[in-house]
């Protein structure tokens, strides 16, 4: 190092990553979007160090020394101090490595000042370490405990890429000579290890009233670690885990939407961590680097969406439905849909009437119709592998290292339509048969469930200029969200093609503190539901339960509450192409 400025390392990282969403969905070994340690079944797997550090903290490329969770707060000095220790669960995993030499995954974030070069990336991951020592230190200000922790790198034959360019690996790194005295607590008859430079020791277990006690002029801040201590080195078996997972490939009667594809990828060129944002590919997320992994999911038979379909009606419809004290529920039929009603009444006026939902029941029959939902899922899949453009958006924080992208993907049909997700619009004229075909079916649902509630709602139906493409993988979910911005007209349809899923309704917070659900119905393939009236103030989410699933739902945009240029441009893309009344719809 000179003065302040850290070399370079040697290499580049084993594998990297600047946005922590990308970091999680790339490596199965570091799946946590907040916190520090990885466990899965109470195994740890990976480790992240990032921030803030503590005294004797230490990294360098064979030894890392940290301290262990727990909250921090700031002192009226504008230090960072301890006041609480590391939570049970996190302490319980670290030991279970310790005790059963399992080797931990050890990540690097930008902000750790210890790392002895400059850090390449926002996170970066170091090798496999394994925990050598556990032990107790004390806050010197308030008393907290502070458990610590000695990683040594499991496989010391690969030289480490943070080794500062130009320097020379020291015998050391690979030797196994040094040991620190071992001493017994003459309080609680336990052992710890004389780890203080100068001979100095102390009972470094938590539960002895003897631990992390000095004569009282001793200051615990100005201790280190001997020399012995550190340069301790262990022999451990190297996991057969690799640092830097393979690609995805299919496997037999795999459809392509497994949770192994939604997944990301470590980028075989460059090794930095990429979401999948492309519905058919991934693309590396960071200008410069060319690499692109094609992977348009196979179609996903009807015979198996059926399968998940009848399991999941046998298995959980009775349990999942549920009627809330503010809904009225009826049974009515509408074409050749058998179709549920339910009357959202206001939380404080019992007797008035805010909203419909309609949930319109499809049948072996009206999915196998032509036009009918059947094709609309082969067609929809094909299309949707074909420059259709469905993809995740950023939700939260764009841009930023800590960027959330929407857990399903999306695109736009028709006028644009603005909510907290940026979608892109493609116009109608543009849009596969698919996509007009099922916008046809929404304008019929919608035109019957308005008239099917005039009498509680007095606001008349207006056809839908916009649809939403949504496309979800295994996993993929929507969560409570309301479709309340002051751009929509006052009804909203969803066709539901593929897996089948759960639709749960909630009172907003503000109206209600009563988070529970109000209204939750499970949805299956060719169904449609209908939302209407102003003012619905429900969240409503879905889960989907299965492999592939396709939503589309349909909007009015109003166009008098939008500037001039988004209404030329809503005007134009939401105009419908001659083709599409062809494909009226009549609800048979
Ligand atoms: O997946 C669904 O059925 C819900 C779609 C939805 O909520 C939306 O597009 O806003």
């Amino acid at each position: 190092m000179e003065g302040d400025v850290k070399l370079l390392p040697v290499h580049c990282p084993v594998v990297w990553a600047e946005k922590r969403q990308s970091l999680c969905d790339a490596l199965p070994y570091f799946k946590m979007h907040q916190g520090s340690l990885y466990s899965k079944q109470l195994i740890p797997k990976g480790f992240l160090i990032d921030g803030e550090f503590t005294y004797r903290d230490m990294m360098n490329t064979d030894i890392v020394i940290t301290s262990l969770g727990g909250g921090r707060a700031r002192t009226a000095d504008g230090d960072m101090e301890r006041v609480r220790e590391c939570r049970r669960p996190a302490l319980n995993s670290i030991l279970k490595a310790w005790k059963e030499d399992i080797p931990i995954a050890v990540i690097v974030g930008r902000n750790y000042p210890l790392l002895p070069v400059q850090a390449p990336h926002a996170y970066n991951v170091l090798d496999w370490f394994n925990v050598t020592d556990l032990w107790v230190e004390r806050e010197s200000r308030n008393g907290v405990f502070i458990h610590k922790v000695r990683l040594e790198r499991t496989n010391r034959i690969a030289k480490p890429w943070w080794q500062p360019s130009g320097s020379i690996l020291s015998d050391l790194s690979y030797s196994a000579d040094c040991a620190a005295v071992w001493a017994w607590c003459v309080e609680c008859k336990q052992p710890s290890k004389t780890i203080f430079d100068g001979d100095i020791w102390t009972c470094l277990h938590k539960n002895c009233t003897r631990a992390f006690q000095f004569q009282p002029e001793m200051d615990t801040n100005k201790l280190v670690y001997s020399a012995v201590f550190i340069n301790e080195r262990t022999a451990f078996v190297p996991p057969h885990e690799a640092l830097r997972p393979a690609l995805p490939v299919l496997w037999e009667n795999s459809c392509g939407t497994e949770i192994e594809f939604r997944c990301g990828i470590v980028c075989p060129k460059c090794f930095g961590c990429s979401r999948r944002r492309n519905w058919d590919r991934w693309v590396y997320e960071t200008p410069g680097c060319p690499f692109v992994l094609i992977a348009p999911p196979p179609p996903y038979p009807l015979c198996r969406v059926e399968k998940e379909n009848w399991e999941f009606n046998a298995r959980k419809c009775l349990k999942q439905s549920r009627v809330g004290e503010h809904v009225v529920a009826s049974r009515l039929t509408i074409g050749a849909y058998s179709a549920y009603q339910f009357l959202l009444a206001d939380i404080k006026d019992a007797l008035k009437v805010i909203g419909s939902v309609h949930v319109f029941r499809a049948t072996a029959v009206t999915n196998a119709r032509d036009e009918g939902p059947n094709s609309l899922w082969n067609e929809i899949q094909l299309a949707s592998n074909q420059g259709f453009g469905l993809q995740r958006n950023p939700v939260r924080l764009a841009g930023h290292k800590s960027e959330v992208l929407t857990r399903h993907f999306q695109q736009n049909w028709g006028a644009p339509y603005k909510f907290v997700v940026n979608v892109l619009s493609k116009s109608f004229e543009e849009a596969p048969d698919a996509i007009l075909k099922a916008l046809m079916r929404l304008r019929w649902a919608g035109r019957e469930s308005v008239r099917c509630t005039t009498q509680s709602l007095a606001t008349d139906f207006v056809e839908f200029n916009e649809l939403l493409s949504l496309g979800y993988m295994e996993g993929d979910r929507i969560g409570y969200h309301d479709d309340g911005e002051d751009t929509l007209g006052p009804t909203v349809a969803t066709l539901s093609l593929g897996s089948p899923a759960l639709m749960a309704f909630r009172i907003k917070k503000k109206h209600n503190s009563d988070q529970r659900e109000v209204l939750r119905f499970p949805i299956y393939h060719g169904d449609m539901v209908v939302m209407h009236g102003t003012d619905i103030h429900q969240f409503y989410e879905a889960y989907p339960a299965g492999m592939r699933r396709f939503a589309m739902t349909s909007r009015n945009i109003v166009l008098d509450t939008l500037d001039e240029h988004t209404r030329l441009e809503a005007i134009r893309k939401g105009n419908l192409p001659e083709r599409a009344h062809g494909w009226q719809y009549d609800g048979l």
